[in-house]
């Protein structure tokens, strides 16, 4: 199944220049180049001596894409509006055939419209004939007419995977499907079911009322509709009466598994079972096992419920969640937004633990003392610590350099940066390369990068990075062989880069002046190590050098 997929084909034609145009039967193709299991990439480029210079580019990239096939939340809590942000949120594609559409917010369900049969399966066809679907997700199927028109279709145009959720009541206790459609589960569905994911109520309707109120009832009625066709069961428990824990049970016919997490206490529940089964389909679009996707499902949904705890939306009982945590930058935490400022880099601290205990200092007293004393920036540069203990001194510094508004990046450790949310890293040549942090971090975080020459400015500035770090200005002993490219060399350097620079390398505060003097508009300031925290008291060095930069930054305006 992997390599088919929906293609894309574009166009282009361009205006070539002249000497393209006269030489004859150029012509480069780059066929299949893969760039994984799941994607694919056929470029074409074919250009014709006299002929019209026109380019055609075919691409074929498979992305994985789930169907879902449910009702529409005009609140977006729950319904279509969830599924499309959970398989979103799981990096796969999510067509939609709509089933009805809710008037539905915080509150409850004020009205259903549901959808004319015949236009259900209008859109179903326009999507499973056209589209290469790989899982399909279910969720409010209004009527048995519609179960049925699904059924067809699935036979017609058969995916690798069906979820089923058994919507029929809503958190707030509506109906939104009827009992008139139990059976078209029960006879329909269940059988084709590679997966269903029934809460208590939706699992005790399911079995002609039985009461499930225990986790020992759950596991009983796993068993049960498993007996019913479906090929895994996952019976939700979120509404489990006094009970700590999430917990889900889990029965794939042989084995039972007791899922547990902790469980958030939040009101935003709102679409809690759409995201998990869309979730689920998600992960198994992307090649995921089912007891894979159900625990990655799971997790997925505890953790955007603790990000979205206290986010408030309508005056409801029942808040929706964030599904896109990842994709926020930190200001939501923090109450800061973190947008780089070129500026910030005027005077730029970076810690050195060797010298905090020479001095018996704490990191975060020698941050609190650097920050309080004038840095604008400040980076951990921490060599010898257990990664344990630098996330810990990370979040301490973090609140300290937060408080001032200060940016906190971490020097060569991304996990480091991405466990304690920091603003961001700064690298070297031979750490992780940028582009690689860049695709980790997202988009909102600093990245600065260690460059001696213009060309790894460049490269830099390609890889997406924020700013670039220039030295050894002066011949320093903070870092072991280290070359010293001089003023000079960092004026060449400054003049070729695209992106701001800081000057690094033996700079104090009786040598900083003709650095700030060099005189190009990109040079923003001057990173320094033993300058302040080789020192008894940071907070005076940190000042002295404040005060220098300041006045040379006045004179060279
Ligand atoms: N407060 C919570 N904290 C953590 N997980 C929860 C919480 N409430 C529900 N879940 C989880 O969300 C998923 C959906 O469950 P549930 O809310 O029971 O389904 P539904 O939305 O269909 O009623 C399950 O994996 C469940 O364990
Ligand atoms: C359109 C639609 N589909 C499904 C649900 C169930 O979601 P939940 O059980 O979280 O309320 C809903 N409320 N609305
Ligand atoms: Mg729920």
């Amino acid at each position: 199944m992997w390599g088919e997929g929906f293609s894309l084909n574009i166009a282009v034609s361009l205006s070539v220049p002249q000497g393209f145009r006269q030489s004859k039967g150029l012509s480069l193709v780059l066929v299949n180049s893969r760039i994984n299991r799941n994607k694919q990439t056929r470029i074409f480029m074919e250009m014709q001596g006299n002929e019209s210079p026109t380019t055609s580019y075919q691409s074929t990239v498979n992305i994985p894409h789930v169907l879902t096939v449910a009702g529409s939340d005009s609140g977006a809590g729950a319904g279509i509006q969830a599924d499309l942000k959970a398989c979103a949120a799981r990096g796969v594609y999510c067509s939609t055939v709509i089933t009805a559409v809710t008037a539905q917010n915080t509150i409850g369900v004020q009205g259903v419209n549901v959808v004319p049969e015949d236009f259900v399966a209008e859109q179903m066809k326009s999507v499973l004939s056209d589209m290469h679907v790989d899982v399909v997700k279910t969720g409010m199927l209004p009527s048995i007419g519609i179960v049925k028109i699904l059924h067809q279709h699935l036979r017609e145009y058969p995916v690798r995977a069906l979820v089923v959720d058994p919507v029929m009541v809503s958190t707030s206790g509506d109906v939104l499907a009827g009992p008139s459609v139990l059976a078209g589960f029960r006879e329909e569905l269940l059988p084709m079911a590679d997966i269903i994911t029934p809460n208590l109520k939706e699992a005790s309707a399911l079995l002609d009322g039985v009461k499930i109120k225990t986790v020992s009832d759950m596991r009983s009625a796993a068993k049960l509709l498993h007996d019913m066709g479906a090929r895994n069961v996952l019976v939700k428990g979120g509404d489990l009466p006094d009970s700590l824990d999430a917990v889900d049970i889990f029965f794939d016919g042989e084995h039972l598994y007791e899922l547990r997490s902790s469980r958030i206490k939040t009101r935003n529940t709102h679409g809690t079972g759409c995201t998990l089964a869309s979730c689920i389909a998600a992960e198994l679009a992307k090649g995921a096992s089912m007891l894979e996707a159900v625990k990655v499902a799971k997790c997925f949904v505890e953790t955007a419920l603790d990000y979205s705890k206290e986010i408030f939306i309508g005056n409801g009982p029942q808040g929706p969640f964030d599904h896109l945590m990842k994709l926020k930058s930190n200001a939501h935490n923090s109450g800061r937004q973190v947008r780089f400022n070129p500026s910030d880099l005027f005077l730029y601290a970076v810690t050195d633990s060797g010298m905090n205990r020479r001095w018996g200092h704490s990191i975060s007293d020698a941050v609190k003392a650097a920050v309080q004393g004038g840095a604008t920036i400040v980076q951990l540069r921490e060599k010898d610590i257990e990664t344990r203990d630098f996330v810990e001194a990370a979040k301490s510094c973090l609140q300290i350099c937060r408080a001032h508004g200060v940016p906190l990046l971490i020097n060569d450790r991304i996990d480091v940066a991405l466990a304690c949310d920091a603003d961001g890293v700064h690298i070297g040549q031979s750490d992780m390369p940028a582009r690689t942090a860049r695709a980790l971090l997202g988009p909102e975080k600093i990245i600065g990068v260690s460059c001696k020459t213009p060309e790894q400015a460049e490269q830099a500035w390609i890889a997406g990075a924020d700013y670039i770090g220039c030295g050894g200005v002066y011949p320093t002993h903070t870092k072991a062989n280290n070359l010293t490219v001089g003023l000079d060399g960092l004026k060449t350097v400054c003049l070729a880069s695209k992106l701001p620079v800081v000057a690094i390398g033996g700079i104090k505060v009786s040598n900083a002046r003709p650095v700030m003097e060099i005189g190009v508009p990109n040079l923003k300031g001057v990173a320094v190590v033993s300058a302040i925290f080789d020192s008894e008291c940071v907070l005076t060095e940190t000042r002295k050098l404040h005060a220098v930069l300041t006045e040379a930054t006045a004179a060279v305006k």
